[in-house]
């Protein structure tokens, strides 16, 4: 991190993860608990591949829109030609079982999968069906996430172990002239060593510094990851909000982390789609209405963007309205980077407005009256909905600013 300068805003403290705008949500959970069914779900709301033409989609990637109220706004108030919401990438992975971090079931193929995504949906089986099978036996979404859980605790700590030698060693070669960085590293692995083991509570649950962050993220521990938890329950019981097992997950789901938990019903939302490619969409609507439900997808996907730290900033006008996905806590120049690299070398200053800014004033040039169309510098850190125009010059390569 850039040492602070005097008068300067602190850093944004620092998060879990890569360092990166393109994260990605991946499924997990045991086998048949609805993992495939919950991402075709997915998939059938898939924004075409065509809208961004640098990706191809792969047939185990989703990429679904993440609904805001805000960017239809907009799209109102500016009619543009290009209208490109944000988005969010989810992978579908098989399902993970008891014994994988030994290399059970396709073990360790599972876990790499894990290593490749940013979050997971943890989905847990909360439906009675003698149709489908449970591989544990019964029906106990409680030990089933106490299942995965240690799974990938297991995980983590197997790795943690070979890393802890190998600081140990480091620090005992340097003798007396071991670097600060190099004790400060060894220190944090013990601490999370420790939680991981002793405390057997995932790498996310621990008090971290920014600096004990960024050293933990050069290790992309599973249980770092952030998860949303999905309890996929019987359309009978997701219509009358109640299952017996809901609370139970929900005080599993407190003493490990406090994350979300979202019920779904996996099968009402195939029968939704069914209905809607069959039927209509109306007659998928009136369904819902008649029986006082909504679909959880809308909900699922925002709460996977907001589990990943992911918040958007708008560029506007009549060419096109537009997200741009950026992780929480980014800088102007960098968050202008995601338009084009050499807006962020030759960033010279950001235009922003506030969306509630123009949502009360109705046009930008009242905004720019009321001095709100604020001119801020390379400092400032980029606020969910944003409204920016990025100015920048002819990159100087020979001289630094
Ligand atoms: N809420 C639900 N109620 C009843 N049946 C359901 C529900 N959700 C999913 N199912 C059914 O459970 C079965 C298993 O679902 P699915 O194949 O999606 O599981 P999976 O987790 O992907 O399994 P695997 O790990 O083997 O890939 C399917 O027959 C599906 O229709
Ligand atoms: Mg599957």
């Amino acid at each position: 991190m850039a040492p602070k300068k005097k008068g300067e805003a602190p850093a944004p403290k620092r998060i879990f993860g890569r360092f990166s705008n393109s994260l990605k949500m991946g499924i997990v959970g045991l086998p048949n608990v609805g993992k495939s069914s919950f991402f075709n779900a997915l998939a059938n709301l898939s924004v075409p591949a065509e809208n961004y033409p640098f990706c191809t989609i792969e047939p185990s990637e989703a990429r679904v829109t993440v609904k805001d109220q805000r960017f239809d706004w907009l799209v109102d108030l500016y009619s543009p030609a290009s209208r490109v919401p944000a988005f969010l990438e989810v992978w579908d992975i098989a399902g993970l079982v008891k014994g994988a971090s030994e290399g059970h079931g396709l073990g360790n193929n599972f876990l790499s999968n894990i290593q490749a995504v940013d979050g997971l949906y943890h989905v847990c089986r909360a439906f009675p069906d003698d149709d489908v099978i449970h591989v544990e036996g019964s029906v106990d979404p409680v030990r089933d996430l106490d299942i995965i859980a240690s799974e990938l605790r297991l995980k983590d700590l197997e790795r943690i172990d070979k890393i802890e030698a190998d600081l140990a060693a480091r620090v005992t070669r340097a003798g007396g002239k071991a670097t600060k960085e190099l004790l400060f590293e060894y220190e944090t692995v013990k601490k999370c060593t420790a939680l991981l083991r002793d405390a057997k509570k995932p790498v996310r649950a621990g008090t971290w510094s920014s600096s004990e962050i960024e050293v933990l993220n050069g290790f992309y521990f599973l249980t770092a990851k952030p998860a949303v938890f999905l309890v996929n329950l019987s359309e009978k019981d997701y219509a009358r909000k109640k299952n017996k097992w809901l609370p139970k997950i929900k005080a599993w789901i407190d003493e490990h982390t406090g994350e979300p938990l979202i019920p779904i019903s996996v099968s009402l939302e195939s029968k939704l789609q069914d209905m809607a490619s069959n039927e209509s969409a109306e007659a998928a609507a009136a369904y819902l209405e008649t029986n006082s439900m909504t679909s959880a997808l809308d909900k699922v996907i925002l709460g996977g963007y907001r589990a990943l730290q992911l918040i958007y900033f708008f560029t506007s006008g009549a060419d096109e309205v537009k997200s741009w996905t950026i992780r929480k806590g980014l800088l102007a120049p960098q968050a202008a980077g995601t338009i084009h690299t050499d807006f962020e070398r030759g960033f010279i200053c950001a235009e922003v407005m506030a969306f509630d800014d123009l949502k009360e004033l109705k046009t930008e040039a009242a905004v720019k009256a009321a001095g709100k169309f604020k001119q801020q510098g390379k400092n400032y850190v980029v606020a969910d909905g944003d409204i920016i125009l990025f100015k920048f010059g002819t990159i100087n390569t020979g001289k630094k600013k």
